[in-house]
């Protein structure tokens, strides 16, 4: 849908985004999108073809792909960064079985309208579930193209997970959890016992009603077989990508560091895509446990819904055997990627 933008001009745009790295942002320039309250970077439509033509705006290859790991602020780092006034976000579609299909019309729809002095970045998180895709997706992409991994504490991300899914599943209060071992999933979905399509979504997961139940098995081991706890095999992914891509077009940014100082992660990003500084301190406020964006010029800032749902209290003992389980697989990243974030002690 066009918004009548008829009254702007291109002028306001000169001179603000020449030569890369050490530059500030000037004025908020003319993009290809106009923002209303809502969802950050959802709401959004395309400003009207002549304006488009005006502007130069067109569907160029994107500058970078942003990876992730399901609750390791995939999601708000793209967010956040569409913020940016040079930088314009999408999300690839993850297919409803869970999956991602690389497909040249699906490609082709995600990538966003940019002018000549934007850059635009595809968000595509759901290549978590299909590492084994990543030389598929360099068919897609340029040569040049970035990547960028946010990564968090695979404890923390596992317990995040599994209020996520207890939330989407809708578990009735005070119902036991059905079990199907073929199907690999446990649990209701909408009271209704999960139907084929969910089937596929959560397949892989064995959520229980407590946290430490799903994520030990009848043994009292960690279970690997459920996806709270094999999503955090971070070193298997980072290196199914190292396979296949130099190290320097790859960032991997410490999750645990974007909750606590968001724009300093944020300026990670800037250097590493050359982009004009405009994230700093001073654009956010803090809300209870987060950080949230205060862009005046965008109405869709502010702090991102459905993020930050209180967290089970975890028993101190399964705590332990989660920390003692993780740890090697850590150190083993950490020795691969060549940087030590926060959390990988
Ligand atoms: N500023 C800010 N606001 C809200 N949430 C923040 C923020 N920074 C980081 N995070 C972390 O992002 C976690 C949610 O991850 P996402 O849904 O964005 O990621 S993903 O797309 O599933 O990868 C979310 O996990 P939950 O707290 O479980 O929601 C946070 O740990």
């Amino acid at each position: 849908m066009s918004q009548n933008t008829s009254n702007r001009s291109s002028s306001s745009r000169e001179g603000h985004f020449s030569s890369g790295k050490n530059n500030t942002y000037g004025t908020f320039p003319e993009g290809c999108y106009v923002y209303s309250k809502g969802r950050l970077a959802l709401s959004r439509s395309e400003v009207e073809e002549s304006l488009q033509k005006l502007l130069n705006c067109e569907k160029r290859p994107p500058k970078a792909v942003i990876l992730g790991v399901k609750k390791c602020g995939t999601e708000t780092l793209t967010g956040l960064l569409d913020l940016h006034p040079y930088i314009v976000t999408s999300i690839y579609p993850v297919s409803n079985n869970g999956c991602i299909s690389l497909e040249n019309v699906a490609f082709e729809r995600s990538i966003p309208l940019t002018t000549s002095d934007e850059i635009g970045l595809l968000d595509m998180v759901g290549m978590q579930y299909s590492p084994h895709k990543v030389s598929e997706l360099l068919e897609f992409i340029s040569n040049d193209t970035k990547f960028i991994l946010i990564l968090k504490d695979p404890i923390e991300r596992a317990i995040s997970d599994y209020k996520h899914v207890l939330v989407k599943m809708n578990l009735p209060k005070g119902k036991d959890i059905t079990t199907s071992r073929e199907e690999h999933v446990w649990g209701y979905h909408r009271n209704k016992e999960i139907g084929p399509e969910i089937v596929k979504y959560f397949k892989g997961y064995r959520v229980a009603k407590s946290f430490e139940k799903s994520v030990l098995n009848s043994l009292g081991q960690i279970d690997v077989s459920n996806k709270l706890i094999y999503l955090g095999f971070y070193y298997d992914y980072v290196q199914s990508i190292f396979y296949q891509i130099s190290k320097e077009r790859v960032l991997i940014l410490d999750g645990q560091a974007f909750i606590e100082k968001p724009w300093s992660v944020l300026k990670q990003v800037e250097s590493f895509l050359d982009v004009p500084s405009f994230f700093a301190r001073k654009k956010f406020q803090k809300e209870g446990k987060f950080f949230c964006p205060i862009i005046k010029e965008r109405p869709d800032s502010g702090c991102l819904k459905g993020k930050g749902r209180n967290k089970p209290r975890v028993n101190k003992l399964v705590l332990k055997s989660l920390k003692s389980f993780f740890r090697p697989l850590n150190e083993l990243l950490r020795d691969s990627v060549g940087a030590n974030l926060s959390w990988m002690q």
